[in-house]
């Protein structure tokens, strides 16, 4: 099936979601350099009203001069609302910027919109809300940039406080400061369109800026987190405290915003969330050509593209700039799974030299414990100063693991200790509720039983809703089906639909 060449299969089997994916994502890409453009974003050094130094500064009221921005960015808080299927019966802006976006936005698509007065009028009516108030309906809130979140919840009271539902707000820039996690704590659900993330890596992209600003404005983002659960709800440590005894989960984009010290963990909880997939592909094919055609016709339905670059038959440096650009292409990490597990030296080497020079594509790696502390070190030399991460596997699917009990809580320790580079575990199920790990778990297969050389499996609904890991790792289930791409989907579905279903239990 696969002798043919990668340019045949690109063309056969392409879906049309792909291309449109890639088309959204360049309209955004342009969208971001024109906000660069017109200054809505500088860089420097800027004295926030806080007082704290920011090396990023948003003033989105410059773009009232410039009518066709105005129009693209309302156009796209108007899609992004689609794109979630809000059922909402009236639109509000925060004043004052947001004031105009919501007004486009309601005169285009005929929508009813509700204006709040920052004060209430001191004659007249003295009211704090124009427009036509029908309690129990619901009110979306428009936004133009969320650091705190503190804005549109001022807006929500005032709705609120007139009878209006408050479910969802749609903001343009989301700073990644604690603002969703505060909202999510309130019941609204935050929706952005640009991520403060995704900004740097387009301007970084585009030479706009360089690694070092780039760096710096990451580095602020983390150390300046606005969102501090507190009292019983920190030490439950969940900032979702529903009720005693009941905690809501976070969903994964809350879980990016409460990754503070690790900027890929935070990418890829954020890109999980984005790309609505919690599917891992294990690549284990042996030549390739055929990774890398596995890797473009399934790239939209993964978060992560999982490789064991050691058993490819060609392997050649060659084969490495192709996958990174499929990766950068459909927006998913690569982790070669290389399972380290010698001294600290030792593993430095052959993670960052060899044949394979694995630091220098793989986003993440993981390793085993056995070695001690000195295993994550010696990764960390290398993998840090590259923004990479690592998983410790705390568990196995084979049978007879010996990773269990004792071992496996002694590896949670290790990460605790390490969570500067470590992330996350390779686990059969949830080990810690410490939510800024990220639990990955292989033996995933819909119905077979095992491989009759010790792989056990489990269903995607079983390891997502029942064992509450967050990532299906699966490999044959999706390369051995004769439809590849069909399989894919459907495991990404099964996937989601049990995490949200994981969501909603927690929720009632
Ligand atoms: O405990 C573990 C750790 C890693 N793996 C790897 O995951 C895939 C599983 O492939 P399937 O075809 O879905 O069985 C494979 O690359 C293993 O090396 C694992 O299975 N169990």
């Amino acid at each position: 099936m696969f002798a043919k060449t990668r340019a045949h299969w690109t063309r056969l089997l392409s879906v049309d979601i792909s291309k449109n994916l890639k088309m959204e994502n360049d309209c955004l890409e342009r969208l971001i350099l024109k906000l660069h453009d017109v200054q809505a974003v500088k860089f420097g050094t800027f004295t926030l009203k806080s007082g704290i130094t920011s090396p990023i500064y948003f003033d989105l009221r410059v773009i009232v001069s410039y009518p066709s921005l105005m129009n693209q960015v309302s156009m796209y808080l108007y899609q992004r609302a689609k794109d979630e299927d809000l059922k909402y019966n009236s639109l509000c802006g925060v004043p004052y910027t947001a004031l105009p976006l919501a007004t486009i936005i309601c005169s285009k698509h005929e929508l009813p919109m509700l204006i709040r007065r920052k004060e209430a009028k001191d004659y007249g009516t003295k009211k704090i809300i124009e427009g036509t108030i029908h309690p129990g309906d619901t009110c979306l809130i428009i936004e133009d940039v969320v650091t705190s979140g503190s804005s549109v919840m001022e807006t929500a009271l005032v709705l609120q406080a007139e009878g209006l539902k408050v479910t969802d707000t749609i903001v343009l820039m989301d700073r990644e400061q604690g603002g969703r996690a505060m909202l999510a704590k309130k019941g609204i659900a935050l929706h952005s369109v640009i991520s403060v993330s995704k900004l740097l890596d387009v301007l970084l992209q585009a030479d706009r800026i360089d690694y070092p600003t780039a760096q710096s404005v990451r580095r602020f983002i983390q150390e300046n987190n606005t969102y501090k659960p507190s009292g019983e709800e920190e030490k439950n440590g969940s900032p979702m405290a529903k009720k005693p005894g009941k905690l809501a989960e976070l969903t994964y984009g809350d879980r990016a915003q409460l990754q503070t010290t690790h900027p890929l963990a935070a990418q890829l909880f954020r890109l999980m969330e984005e790309k609505k997939t919690n599917l891992c592909v294990s690549a284990d094919v042996t030549g390739c050509e055929d990774l890398l055609q596995l890797a473009d016709s399934l790239g939209p339905q993964m978060c992560v593209l999982k490789t064991h670059v050691d058993i490819l038959r060609d392997f050649s440096p060659a084969f490495i700039q192709p996958l990174k650009d499929l990766a950068h292409k459909h927006n998913f990490l690569i982790f070669e799974d290389r399972k380290f597990a010698d001294i600290g030296n030792t593993v430095k080497h052959q993670y960052e030299g060899g044949l394979y020079q694995i630091a220098s594509w793989s986003h993440m790696v993981n390793a085993h414990a056995v070695p001690g502390p000195g295993v994550v070190e010696g990764l960390s030399v290398v993998g840090l100063p590259l923004d990479r991460g690592c998983l410790l596997i705390a568990q196995m699917s084979s049978q007879g693991s010996l990773a269990t009990g004792d071992y496996t809580q002694a590896v949670v320790k290790m990460a605790e200790e390490h969570s500067d580079f470590v992330f996350g575990f390779i686990s059969g199920s949830k080990i810690t509720s410490k939510p800024e790990f990220l639990h990955m778990t292989p033996g995933v297969q819909m119905q077979s039983e095992g491989d009759g050389l010790g792989q056990q499996y489990s269903s995607p609904d079983d390891v997502i809703y029942k064992k509450e890991s967050d990532v299906i790792i699966v490999g044959r289930g999706i390369l051995g089906a004769s439809d590849r791409v069909k399989a894919a989907t459907e495991y990404r579905e099964a996937g989601w639909n049990a995490y949200v279903k994981r969501l909603t239990a927690s929720r009632q």
